[in-house]
């Protein structure tokens, strides 16, 4: 089966995390943690600040590995490493995303996430990261 090998970002501000919308694709309109497949030989830290750069416009500074998580879609076999960062310079602009949301750990399950997310959230429910 196909592996796909991703990064993804964990934007933490003022006990809010951030979530975007999916805005084309299979999963258009679920919700899912910005970031991206790693390119080859690229290191996670460079795919995940070149991949936000891409999407949100803003530098991020990344602060904490959280966890790998693995996941089986019915066309391809997902590996998704997850980082806590915060952002270093920009203002946040959604460049590929439909929409976003700042959550605070309480309101993470009111959007409907990627099947492999839902994982990282649980994970974040119970270890409660904070900057
Ligand atoms: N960025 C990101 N991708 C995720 C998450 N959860 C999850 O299942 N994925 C899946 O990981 C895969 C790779 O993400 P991507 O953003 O590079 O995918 P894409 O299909 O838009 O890539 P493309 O822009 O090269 O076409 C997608 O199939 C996406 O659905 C997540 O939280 N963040």
């Amino acid at each position: 089966m196909k592996q796909i090998e991703v990064v993804a970002a964990i934007i933490y501000d003022n006990e809010k995390y951030f979530a975007t919308q999916r805005g084309y694709g299979e999963f258009e309109g679920l919700w899912e943690f910005p970031g991206g497949k790693i390119e080859k030989g690229e290191s996670h830290e460079n795919a995940l600040r070149r991949e936000i750069q891409e999407e949100l416009g803003v530098d991020i500074s990344i602060d904490g590995f959280i966890c790998t998580t693995d996941f089986d879609y019915p066309s391809f076999h997902l590996t998704m490493h997850c980082y806590l960062c915060t952002i270093l310079v920009g203002e946040l602009e959604l460049r590929e995303h439909k929409s976003a949301r700042w959550l605070v750990l309480s309101s993470l399950d009111e959007v409907m996430w990627l099947p492999a997310d839902k994982e990282i959230v649980e994970y974040l429910l119970e270890n409660r990261y904070e900057e």
